[in-house]
């Protein structure tokens, strides 16, 4: 057997023990802290924007994988998981809410997902629903409703763009493209909840492959309100998400 058995993650089969089901945070640092949350975590690799570590869930091995900003990077980590036998993924995420109901440190669990993506092209046509898988999200909500959570669930809008997809004008240019203005009003007129930037790539990858997917994250700014997150609350929001995926995993394995 080759040091790693798939092009871009730094993985072999029997670094996995079996697991099949992965939690992929964005965010490479959010992965050791995931980890720490189970028993016996391991540093697996970290090549790119993918860090990965195994841990365990009562004997049960599950592998935390993150997938870099975007939709490409994740089709990446969630093609080479599942060619090593991971067949369940939970993302774990922060996110930008757009409805003034929802506040900073709430939790937001995804049904589905608007596709303002690229790469979930390359899976299936724009027709196609990004859906989360049923179970995966029954066990996020009962694990919301254990922690005693404020969560809300619904659609979220999955940018290729941190700013103009999501419409924010505080950038270089002040730019954002006639056709993007007002996009952030019309989603919130249609009921979305969210902008996050990986959910609509993962959910159909997932939904059109025979895979499982589902997607929480902790709410950091409410763009009603302001177009840039504070630190402090990004690490409330992160920890509070955190905790949330790691119950749902348990749920799902045990
Ligand atoms: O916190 P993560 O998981 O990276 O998720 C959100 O944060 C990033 C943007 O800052 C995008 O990846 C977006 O989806
Ligand atoms: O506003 C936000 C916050 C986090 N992640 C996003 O993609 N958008």
């Amino acid at each position: 057997m080759s040091s790693s058995d798939v092009f871009h993650l730094g993985l072999t089969h029997s670094d996995l023990k079996g697991a099949t089901l992965a939690i992929i945070p964005g965010d490479p640092q959010r992965v050791e802290k995931i980890a720490a949350l189970m028993e016996n975590p391991v540093h697996l690799a970290s090549h790119r924007e993918f860090t990965t570590w195994r841990a365990e869930i009562s004997g049960n091995p599950v592998i935390i994988c993150s997938t870099g900003i975007g939709g490409p990077s994740t089709s990446i980590a969630v093609e080479e998981l599942s060619q090593l036998g991971i067949r369940t993924f939970l993302r774990v995420g922060t996110t930008g809410a757009i409805q003034s109901y929802i506040q900073v440190g709430d939790v937001l669990i995804t049904t589905a997902a608007v596709r303002l993506d690229g790469a979930s092209l390359h899976f299936a046509p724009v027709e196609y629903p990004a859906v989360a898988d049923f179970d995966c999200t029954s066990a996020l909500v009962g694990a919301a409703k254990h922690h005693r959570t404020k969560f809300h669930m619904g659609v979220t809008a999955s940018s290729d763009t941190f700013y103009p997809g999501q419409e924010r004008y505080d950038t270089y240019s002040g730019r954002v493209l006639n056709r993007l203005k007002g996009s952030m009003q019309e989603w919130q007129s249609l009921g979305v909840m969210n902008y996050e930037m990986e959910s609509a790539t993962l959910l159909t990858m997932c939904a059109t492959q025979g895979l499982r997917a589902g997607m929480v994250a902790g709410v950091i700014v409410n763009r009603t309100l302001q177009e840039t997150p504070d630190a402090r609350s990004m690490q409330l929001a992160e920890s509070v998400a955190v905790n949330i995926v790691v119950d749902a995993a348990r749920r799902l394995i045990i």
